[in-house]
């Protein structure tokens, strides 16, 4: 499949914006006809799931049945005419695309500070193949080492009472637990929930074990780190297209 892209424009005076939609574009050269694609949702995966409409469009790519993984990303595609099916209907999902906050050597990710992390980790872990399309910004050592936030999904039921479980589970990583407050009042997911962000001045350790702390928390939902769901990450920066699968996993 042909790029989009004026090859004599060179990564190094591209956009942020611009090296999001090279990643996003080298990673719907994964989408083949007859697909159940999983549609990500953010600045990243909008660019993908409107090259997915172009290619259809012009017929390039045929019979695609996305399932998107919030509100937004499904409006965006029904807007460009992107037939859409869901987990119900299609419990496998051959590819999906998506977006990341974090992303660390290992291919694990922090997702979530949009909001979506609950339909995301939904369709991306069924999903056979998981492309992650990041600009160079979101590459980090330790996953939450970052001081920006790790999300949770929180039931509404006495939030605050939630909140300060969380905190006190990553007190030693000097956690501050925060409910997610949107122009003045609190932010709800598409779930219907609230999220609570995580900031800690050193980070969590053992990842799996902190993913199984938090879940066992009554009244958590879900976390925003993806750990062992990804299989391959496409990273645009100044120097050109990085891609990478995750250990063990087949390109
Ligand atoms: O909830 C939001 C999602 O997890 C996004 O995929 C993530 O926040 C990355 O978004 P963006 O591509 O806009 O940086």
């Amino acid at each position: 499949m042909g790029s989009a892209f004026d090859p004599l424009v060179t990564p190094s005076n591209l956009t942020q914006d611009e090296l999001k939609k090279r990643a996003a574009y080298k990673a719907v050269e994964y989408v083949k006809s007859g697909m159940v694609v999983g549609l990500g949702t953010g600045s990243t995966a909008k660019h993908a799931v409107a090259r997915i409409a172009e290619l259809l469009r012009q017929g390039k790519l045929q019979n695609i049945i996305g399932i998107p993984t919030s509100t937004t990303t499904h409006e965006q595609a029904v807007s460009l005419g992107i037939p859409l099916s869901d987990l119900d209907s299609h419990p496998v999902v051959d590819l999906s695309i998506d977006g990341a906050d974090e992303v660390d050597p290992s291919l694990n990710l922090v997702k979530g500070r949009g909001g979506s992390l609950l339909r995301e980790k939904m369709v991306e872990g069924a999903s056979k193949k998981f492309v992650v399309i990041v600009d160079d910004s979101k590459l980090v050592p330790h996953l939450g080492g970052s001081g920006l936030a790790v999300p949770v999904e929180v039931v509404p039921f006495c939030c605050d009472f939630t909140r300060g479980k969380l905190e006190e589970l990553f007190r030693e990583a000097g956690c501050k637990a925060k409910l997610r407050v949107k122009e003045e009042t609190v932010a709800v997911t598409d779930n219907g929930n609230y999220v609570v962000d995580l900031y800690l001045e050193r980070d969590m350790g053992d990842l799996e074990a902190a993913s199984e702390k938090i879940l066992r928390l009554p009244g958590v939902v879900e976390h925003g780190m993806f750990l062992g769901i990804a299989t391959t990450l496409i990273v645009a920066g100044k120097s050109g297209l990085l891609v990478q699968n995750r250990s063990g996993v087949k390109g």
